[in-house]
């Protein structure tokens, strides 16, 4: 099998480390490059934590794209970094494989639109764990008999979206079927501000951000006398990594750009 070229952005986050090692070690993936915002020209083995893996640096990534031609870029940044990037790359015909998360509906839209122009295949996957993509689709089944949910998403400190990717797309997945719906006493008033958390098409999202945690959500569904949990814990990031492999080797089969991995896993 001819490899396929990753570049990957963030290679000294908690993400990005992880997505290093998983393209130094699959036979079929060759990392051609790493986008950083520091250490430009230095070979990335030179960095702690990256002991016989050569990539060389780039903090600029158009030079990076222009002079190592990757087939995917991984991106695992910034909100911002991410949707700038992912925007680059389409346009340098590098097909990109997104676990950034923080992307509006209008990002996606707009990111979805440039792959189609360019005929390119681009994933967006606010969760690589298939466990996590379960918890969404069963949640997705469980509304269409159960109408009130609302979610709880827990993660680590250090995160700066909230709601988390997952928790929006889950919610998405539910608005897709449930009919819209108004949850909770029609007259309830916040006597704190932001008691009843976040809201999408009815639904209330609640953020958790404590240290010792990683990425953990539960959907809770309430009906007449029972509910109905369902959860998900990623207890470390190498959960996402099958993920991350997948996304790389199907990106390269597409024409067109695929928010969710609930769409290429069988
Ligand atoms: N889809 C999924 O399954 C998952 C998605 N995520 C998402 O992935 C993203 C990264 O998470 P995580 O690894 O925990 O975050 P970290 O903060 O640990 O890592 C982010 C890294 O990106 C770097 N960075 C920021 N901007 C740029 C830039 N312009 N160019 C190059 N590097 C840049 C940062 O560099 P510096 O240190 O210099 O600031 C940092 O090293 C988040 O959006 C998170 O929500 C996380 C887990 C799973
Ligand atoms: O920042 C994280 O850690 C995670 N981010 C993603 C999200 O926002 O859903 C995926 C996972 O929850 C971990």
């Amino acid at each position: 099998m001819k490899s396929i070229k990753v570049a990957i952005a963030g290679p000294r986050g908690r993400m990005g480390r992880e997505a290093v090692i998983l393209v130094h070690q699959t036979e079929h993936f060759e990392l051609v490059a790493v986008i950083d915002r520091k250490y430009d020209g230095k070979d990335l083995a030179e960095l702690d934590g990256f002991s016989g893996i050569h990539a060389p640096i780039y903090t600029d990534i158009e030079r990076c794209f222009q002079e190592t031609k990757p087939d995917v870029l991984i991106d695992l940044t910034t909100p911002e970094s991410g949707k700038y990037h992912t925007e680059l790359a389409l346009q340098y015909g590098v097909r990109p494989v997104v676990g950034t998360t923080g992307f509006t509906e209008d990002d996606i839209e707009r990111l979805t639109k440039l792959a189609e122009e360019k005929g390119l295949g681009a994933i967006i996957a606010p969760n690589f764990a298939i466990g996590a993509i379960l918890m969404m689709k069963f949640a997705q089944m469980a509304a269409k008999y159960f109408h009130d949910v609302e979610i709880i998403e827990l993660h680590h400190d250090q995160k700066l979206d909230a709601p988390s990717g997952t928790a929006v797309k889950t919610a998405q997945l539910i608005a897709d079927i449930r009919p819209p719906k108004k949850q909770g006493h029609p007259d309830e008033k916040e006597t704190l501000q932001g008691a009843r958390g976040a809201e999408y098409d009815g639904i209330r999202i609640h953020s958790v951000r404590l240290p010792g945690f990683v990425a953990h959500q539960e959907v809770i569904f309430g009906g007449n006398g029972q509910a109905l949990a369902i959860r998900h814990d990623s207890f470390h990031r190498g959960s996402f990594m099958s993920g991350v492999k997948l996304s790389v080797e199907t990106v390269m089969k597409l024409q067109t750009l695929v928010y969710g991995l609930e769409h290429i896993i069988e």
